[in-house]
């Protein structure tokens, strides 16, 4: 069954004068509990896509379905409140999944900062705390943009692996943006490639393969073969466009 329908969207904004098309005719669909993931070269439209989505900005043309159910969208800037510790910041009231909050924040690296506030953590703290309010929302579908970019390597594997525990437990239907190829392929079902701006869908590559996933496995690196000659063409256009 689907849980989400992307039907034709078109998006142009105006900059300087001059329309920038950035989704021309983008259609997929996300079953529901499919983990997705969505890669394409930077500045193609993938944020666009997400604030279209949850209904943050309305496109030019198309459509979105959503089969019931809500959503919790993570965007690529951690918008914490400056003043609000990090405990609070996890949480819509001060009584919300107090304990959960408490449990989510360790888990995540976080114990002992709980009455901190945001300016005074790391900018991969703050992206972690964002992570653990984007979950406590427990809505069934999760916007992610880029939720690890902040991260160096080390603590981005361990929050990919938490990820996945935590997708495993509520099978959640998930959308998660990235640059990262090896992520992709060790998170999702099924991995969307989209054109250089404006974009189109240039690729549905299915991950057929149990989790966890080791990125050495002879399928994996043949499928990391297969994305990266895909972003690169788009890329290539991107920097001959430029
Ligand atoms: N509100 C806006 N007004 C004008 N132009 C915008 C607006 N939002 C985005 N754009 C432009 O749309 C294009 C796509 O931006 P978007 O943030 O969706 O790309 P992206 O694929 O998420 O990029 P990245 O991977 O680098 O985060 C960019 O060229 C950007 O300058």
């Amino acid at each position: 069954m689907s849980r989400l329908e992307v039907k034709n969207l078109t998006q142009t904004f105006n900059q300087k004068n001059t329309a920038l098309r950035v989704l021309d005719g983008l259609n997929f669909s996300v079953d529901d509990g499919q983990f997705v993931a969505l890669l394409g070269p930077s500045g193609c439209g993938k944020s666009t896509l997400f604030n279209i989505v949850s209904g943050l900005l309305v496109p030019d043309t198309g459509e979105i379905y959503l089969n019931t159910g809500d959503f919790a969208y993570m965007q690529q800037k951690d918008l914490l409140l400056p003043w609000r510790t990090v405990l609070r910041n996890s949480r819509r009231t001060p009584e919300y999944r107090e304990v959960e909050a408490q449990q989510r924040l360790a888990q995540l690296g976080l114990s002992g900062f709980e009455n901190s506030y945001p300016m005074q953590l790391s900018g991969g703290m703050r992206q972690r705390v964002a992570l653990v309010r984007t979950l406590l929302f427990r809505k069934e579908i999760l916007l992610l943009d880029e939720p690890f970019g902040a991260l160096d390597a080390m603590t981005r594997t361990v929050m990919q692996s938490i990820l996945l525990d935590i997708w495993s437990e509520n099978r959640q239907t998930v959308l998660l943006i990235t640059h990262d190829v090896e992520e992709a392929l060790l998170l999702a079902d099924k991995i969307y490639v989209l054109t250089a701006r404006p974009a189109t869908l240039k690729a549905e590559v299915p991950v057929p393969l149990p989790r966890p996933r080791n990125i050495t496995d002879t399928s994996l690196i043949r499928l990391k073969k297969e994305l990266l000659t895909l972003l690169q063409v788009e890329m290539s256009k991107v920097f001959d466009a430029g």
